[in-house]
Order: structure tokens, then sequence, then C-alpha cells
């Protein structure tokens, strides 16, 4: 593996969050140990991954190098992971860049011209490319040529330099920034989709074998619920759970030690961590539910506007919590339900206000 050492890190909007869905340090560090190794390994996504499995398993047969893959989904999904199952399905040599890392089309042109045949080139982030470069990598993609420039102003040639075939795997969390030509060069394109619960107790399960600790089922089943879709947060709850049940117990993982090490943690039975939970309730308790304005909102919670719209926000209206209307944020009856509160009118389902988020 070459991981190119011009890349920036590329999680710039880890937020330091348990709930986080970013890759923090500590994550980045025990990754590389948990990731899947092979398609038969990855958990869930039986969609992608048949038809990827298909997509390869033609290449391979035909002796071909595979078309161009574009993967998009929330981070935290398996995106980074798929490229290198890609690799290691086609037996090919990866390399690894980013489109933060690539802001001028040499930059590019010095990675594409380095390439062995067949090798895998994974571009995270390929929305962030600078635009010179994406023009050169559409001629790359679709014709496995690039022109390089030399000289300057009116001498300036171009010349052209053929290229190995090579498989593009671009990653981006955000397809819709991608402008049209570029999405259109990529043979397939996979959308990873949030967890199923079910898939994520598997993940669960798979990485305690990887990482020595004893679970047991409902001990997974509590963690993959406040995992909120993504396996990358299974695994950081998982290793918070492991600490817990090595201090304060002997080491295994149940139901109890799960939720309870999850209570100390405030991330609750949902998945909703402190500031969710403060959103919600300044909504609710301050606002009768709203409609209020994301200003006056995140002034209540004493975090800024983008915190609460870009951090907070999206995880509320995804679990059906919180909805973004043109008057304001509302909160739904869910809402009142969770947090054990009784909506003005009385209507909805109620409580004293005393539940127990946490389970524990
Ligand atoms: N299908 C899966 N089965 C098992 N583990 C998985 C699966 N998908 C992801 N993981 C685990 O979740 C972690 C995060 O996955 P990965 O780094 O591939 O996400 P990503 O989509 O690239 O995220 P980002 O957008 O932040 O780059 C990895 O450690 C990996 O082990
Ligand atoms: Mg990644």
């Amino acid at each position: 593996m070459n991981w190119d050492d011009t890349a920036p890190p590329t999680d710039t909007d880890a937020d330091g969050r348990l709930v986080g869905a970013a890759a923090d340090g500590e994550d980045q560090a025990v990754e590389a140990a948990l990731r899947p190794k092979s398609l038969a390994e990855f958990v869930g996504q039986e969609r992608v991954r048949e038809q990827l499995d298909l997509v390869l398993k033609a290449a391979r047969q035909r002796g071909a190098t595979a078309d161009h893959v574009l993967l998009s989904g929330a981070p935290g999904l398996g995106k980074t992971t798929l490229s290198m199952i890609i690799a290691a399905e086609m037996e090919a040599p990866i390399r690894i860049t980013s489109g933060p890392a690539i802001q001028h089309a040499g930059d590019l042109a010095a990675i594409l011209s380095s390439l062995q045949e067949g090798e895998v080139l994974f571009l995270d982030e390929i929305h962030r490319m600078s635009r010179p470069a994406e023009e050169m990598l559409y001629m790359a993609m679709e014709d496995f040529r690039v022109d390089v420039i030399v000289g300057k102003g009116p001498g300036a040639t171009a010349i052209p330099l053929e290229l190995p075939p090579f498989t593009l795997v671009g990653a981006t969390t955000r397809a819709g920034l991608l402008p049209p030509p570029l999405r259109d060069r990529f043979g397939f394109t996979a959308h990873m989709e949030f967890y199923e619960p079910g898939e994520l107790e598997r993940v669960i399960h798979r990485s305690a074998d990887l990482l020595d600790v004893t679970i047991d089922p409902d001990g997974a089943a509590e963690i993959a619920g406040r995992s909120r879709g993504t396996p990358r947060i299974s695994n950081r709850l998982l290793r918070r759970v492991r600490d817990y049940a090595q201090v304060k117990a002997d080491g295994a993982i149940t139901r109890d030690i799960a939720a309870a090490a999850l209570k100390v943690y405030e991330v609750d039975k949902r998945g909703l961590d402190r500031l969710d939970r403060a959103v919600l309730a300044a909504l609710l308790k301050l606002f009768g539910g709203g409609p209020v304005g994301l200003s006056t909102l995140s002034v209540a919670v004493g975090e800024e506007r983008e915190t609460v719209e870009e951090v907070a926000e999206p995880f509320l209206v995804r679990e059906g919590l919180l909805a973004r209307t043109p008057r304001g944020r509302v909160a739904t009856p869910a809402a009142w339900a969770h947090l054990g509160l009784v909506p003005p009118q009385g209507a909805g389902p109620g409580g004293n206000g005393q539940q127990d988020l946490f389970g524990a």
C-alpha cells in the first residue's frame, strides 16, 4: 500500500463526539485492525456487495482492469474499507489520496503517471478536488491519457502521456456535489445506506472477536441500537464499553454493562448524546415544540448556529425527532415521547419527565 504523504488529514470535520460519525485519531489507529479484508467479511450492504462482486468477478475472468467505482455515503459506513477490499479482490496494489490533497492538475498528473497497470487509485473526498484536476481526471478515466503542460504562457505545449489502465475508486459523502460529467465516467456507483441494528450487531461481534472482548448477544444489541446506523460508531462505543467492563466488572459485556457504560458517556438508548438532547429539550421546554428559528434555538442551547445545524440536527431529522420547516424548527410527537414530556395540548403519549433515557 502506498500512502500519499502529501495528503492533509481528511477528517477535518471530526467533531470529537462519541457519536460523531467522522473518524477521530483513535479511530484511525484501530480502524486498520478492524477493517474487513474481503467482500465476504464485509457486513451488510447486500445489494452493493452483490453488484460489486459481479463487477470484480467479471473483470477478473476477462483478465481486465475493473471499471471505475464511485462509493457514496455518510461518514463511517465503509467507503475506505470497500476501496481496500476492491484492491484486495483484484489482487492489485492500492494508492490512496484525497481530493483536498490534489490542488493542482500537476499533483494529479504525478500520481497518475506513476500508477502501475491494474492499480487501484483511491480518491477520497473526490468532491473536494480542484476544477483543473477534475478536468484532467475526465480524460484519464475515459482514455487513460493525460496532457501534461510543459512551459508557461504562449510557448506552453501539451504533451500527451499514455497511462496504464487503472481502476479509480472515488469516495464522497456528497454525491450531489459531483459534476455530472465526473459522475458519468464511473462504470459503477454504490450508494451505501445506514446499517440495520442486526447488521451492526454482527459488526460488533466481529470487532469484539478481533479485540478479544467477551460480549453476549444482548450486549451487542444494546450497543448496536445506540450506533446511529454507523459501523464506525459501533466500534467506538464497543471500545468505551470495553473500558467500563474491564474497570467496573469482570471484562465481559452484557446488556446491563453496556447500558451502564453508555450512561456514563451520555449516549442514550436511541444514540442521542448530550448536545442532541439539549437541542430537543430547549425546543420542547422553552419553545413549546416550535416552530422556532435556528438562531434562537442555538442561543438557547449556548452553541454556535453551525454546530446545531450541522452536528445535532441531521441525526435528529433522520430519527424523525425534529423537522425543519419554512417557519422554523418543529419537534415531532416522537421528540416529546423520547424526552418523556407531554405536548402542551396534552395530546400524544405523555410522561412525567422522569423517563430513564439510558436504560441503565
Ligand atoms: N460493512 C462493514 N463491516 C464491518 N465493519 C465495517 C463495515 N463498514 C465499516 N466498517 C468499520 O467501520 C470503520 C469505518 O469504516 P470506513 O473507514 O471504511 O468508513 P468511510 O465510509 O470511509 O468513512 P469516511 O467517510 O469518514 O471516510 C472501519 O473501521 C471498519 O472496520
Ligand atoms: Mg474513509
